[in-house]
């Protein structure tokens, strides 16, 4: 069998098991779990290449949180300490101080031997993880989070279409989310296949359903939309080819590709796309598969600002509120 990306998260048969989010707590409206939302004590850390750090940026984006939790970008590239914060002047993030995001994982916890992930939220007085719970993360931002929406912003998580929101983000967290990663980092040809094979029949999936509803839940965007968009937006950019996610490209899915585009144009959607960042950290960062760490030319992205049709379906965006100010 080949060589892992990471070995310690991956089958004796060849299958990716990705590691548990080790720093859970939540942060509360009311502070009962020890950790208030209030603005300006949390700074969100996240790599505009990540899809699952991506979710939280368009959340917060949409929700309007911009000026209540700040938001810290790491290089695209990380080197044997993790994720940095080069982008920033003299390498230290602003808020926190910190040069490593590993720092503030060690902080919480000095025995952590896990990946210092993003997204992280890190407690600006301490310097420590709060949570690198993503799934959470998101939907806290809208109810947690809610006395600090902007007028106007979307019903993300509405109590009334929970239930299908989650069964929905099951599959496609298990297929789509994650099943690229499974695609991209099996180290046998059978869990690859296994993987393939579940992706694109999710997609099939997914394309019925979206061909009669412009929105995956209800008819305004929810957290089911967002969850979905982090991954058809790096499809064709980074799993098609690097992942060999290569049954079809996004833009030969015409209704996913179409769904796409129409969220993609969406304010908080594309003006949160760094297709630069994301192909950069994905071609230069995983060695075992693509060892030359070349980083292609293409694909051409002009496509993603083209008409997408999708309005004629119904469904409005936002609802009854307002986009977020560009
Ligand atoms: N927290 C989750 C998901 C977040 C995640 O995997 N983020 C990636 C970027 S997309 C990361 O930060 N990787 C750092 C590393 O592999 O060292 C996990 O532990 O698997």
């Amino acid at each position: 069998m080949t060589k892992a990306q990471f070995g310690a998260e991956t089958s004796n048969s060849g299958e990716w098991v990705r590691q548990s989010n080790r720093f859970t707590d939540r942060i509360t409206a009311d502070g009962s779990s020890g950790w208030k939302a209030e603005p300006g004590r949390y700074h969100l850390v996240v790599s505009l290449a990540c899809p699952w750090a991506h979710r939280s940026v368009i959340a917060r984006r949409l929700l309007g949180l911009e000026d209540v939790l700040s938001l810290g970008i790491v290089d695209p590239l990380r080197d044997e300490r993790g994720w940095r914060f080069t982008l920033d002047p003299d390498g230290r993030d602003p808020v926190t101080g910190l040069s490593f995001l590993a720092d503030a994982y060690l902080a919480g916890d000095q025995n952590y031997s896990g990946r210092y992930t993003v997204p992280a939220v890190v407690d600006v007085a301490s310097g420590r993880v709060v949570t690198n719970d993503y799934p959470q993360l998101t939907l806290d931002l809208s109810t947690e989070w809610a006395r600090f929406h902007r007028p106007g912003a979307p019903s993300l998580y509405p109590p009334e279409l929970r239930e299908e929101i989650d069964e929905i983000n099951a599959v496609v967290y298990s297929d789509v989310n994650n099943g690229v990663y499974k695609c991209g980092f099996a180290t046998s040809q059978e869990a690859y296949e296994r993987a393939f094979d579940a992706l694109f029949a999710r997609l099939d999936w997914l394309s019925e359903r979206l061909e009669s509803r412009r929105y995956l839940v209800g008819d305004t965007i929810t957290e089911a939309d967002i969850r979905l968009f982090t991954t058809l937006v790096r499809f064709d950019a980074a799993y098609h080819g690097h992942f060999k996610c290569n049954r079809h490209k996004l833009t030969e899915l015409p209704v996913l590709w179409a769904y796409a585009r129409d969220l993609f144009q969406t304010p908080g959607f594309g003006d949160t796309v760094d297709f630069d960042h994301i192909k950069r950290h994905y071609y230069s960062t995983h060695a075992q598969i693509n060892p030359t760490g070349i980083v292609p030319a293409g694909p051409n992205l002009s496509g993603w600002h083209t008409p997408h049709g999708r309005a004629a379906l119904g469904g409005r965006p936002f609802g009854d509120g307002t986009p977020p100010s560009m």
